[in-house]
């Protein structure tokens, strides 16, 4: 489905993350059609995600009472069969995070993990190159997507350079976007955020995925035609994330299907 599609449905996304980019997100998500609610009292984390259509999960400023309102989420979620997806912000830097999402994973079904090369990487405990929140995108991303679908038995979205969306058999690569969205903090989360408003859509959700990542690139690099920097560029996201249209995404949409021939 389509960014026609979640403008019409417009899905209430709760989003359990990080203070550096909660704003930025919630601002995100209403300019592209959806609606956010962020919180992670554990008082209420379970009511929220039971009134929600999807819930994020973010590990990018963890507390120990985040970490207790994430599991109480994601298993209404898991039992209100809505979408949930988890951002393994730096997950790479503390053995805290590793710790955090080796438990996360098995206690709640993800629908989908979205990160950077290192973050999905770690997961997997291959070796990546990795600082803090940020990750090289040196390395066969493709292979590396698939081996961790398959490994953690969910979709995975691995975006830098070229984004990579697969379940461990169907796989599409977007290379749209900018450089400008590694120079502002919160691109990576709040597209995490949007996968998971699309992922709310009914259909495949590899497709709406990929229709996620394409849309969120597209729109990307309608705002930085005009930015003089990644102060201008912010702002300019946020509008061209409400104002893109199908056909723009449909023209400037750079999506591959990876066929294995073997
Ligand atoms: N070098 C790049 N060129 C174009 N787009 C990029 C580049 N690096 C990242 N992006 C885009 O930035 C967004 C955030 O991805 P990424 O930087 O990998 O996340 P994170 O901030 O979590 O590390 C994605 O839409 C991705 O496609
Ligand atoms: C800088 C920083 N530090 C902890 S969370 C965070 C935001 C990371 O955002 P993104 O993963 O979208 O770059
Ligand atoms: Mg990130």
């Amino acid at each position: 489905m389509t960014i026609t599609a979640l403008r019409e449905k417009g899905p209430l996304i709760h989003n359990l993350t990080n203070e550096v980019v909660s704003n930025f997100t919630a601002n995100g998500l209403y300019a592209i059609g959806a609606s956010p609610v962020m919180s992670k009292a554990p008082e209420e984390a379970a009511d929220m995600a039971g009134i929600s259509d999807g819930v994020l999960i973010n590990i990018g400023t963890l507390t120990a009472s985040d970490v207790e309102a994430m599991h109480l989420a994601g298993r209404r979620a898991n039992e209100n069969g809505i979408p949930v997806v988890l951002d393994p912000v730096g997950v790479a830097a503390t053995a805290y995070r590793k710790e955090t999402c080796r438990d996360l994973l098995q206690a709640i079904s993800f629908t989908a993990i979205r990160g950077n090369a290192g973050e999905i990487a770690t997961l997997i405990d291959r070796p990546w190159e990795a600082r803090g929140v940020d990750s090289s995108d040196d390395g066969d991303v493709v292979e590396l997507a698939e081996a961790a679908a398959i490994k953690l038995g969910t979709l995975i979205i691995l975006t830098g350079k070229k984004d990579v969306v697969t379940d461990g058999t169907r796989t599409y690569t977007c290379e749209n976007g900018t450089p400008m969205l590694t120079k502002v903090t919160g691109t990576g989360c709040l597209l995490s955020s949007v996968v998971t408003a699309f992922l709310t859509l009914d259909g495949d959700r590899v497709d709406n995925a990929v229709s996620a990542v394409s849309t969120y690139g597209v729109a990307s690099e309608l705002a930085v035609d005009d930015a003089a920097g990644p102060g201008t560029f912010h702002p300019r996201f946020l509008d061209t994330l409400s104002t893109v249209t199908l056909e723009a995404v449909q023209q400037h949409a750079v999506v591959k299907e990876v066929v294995h021939n073997d």
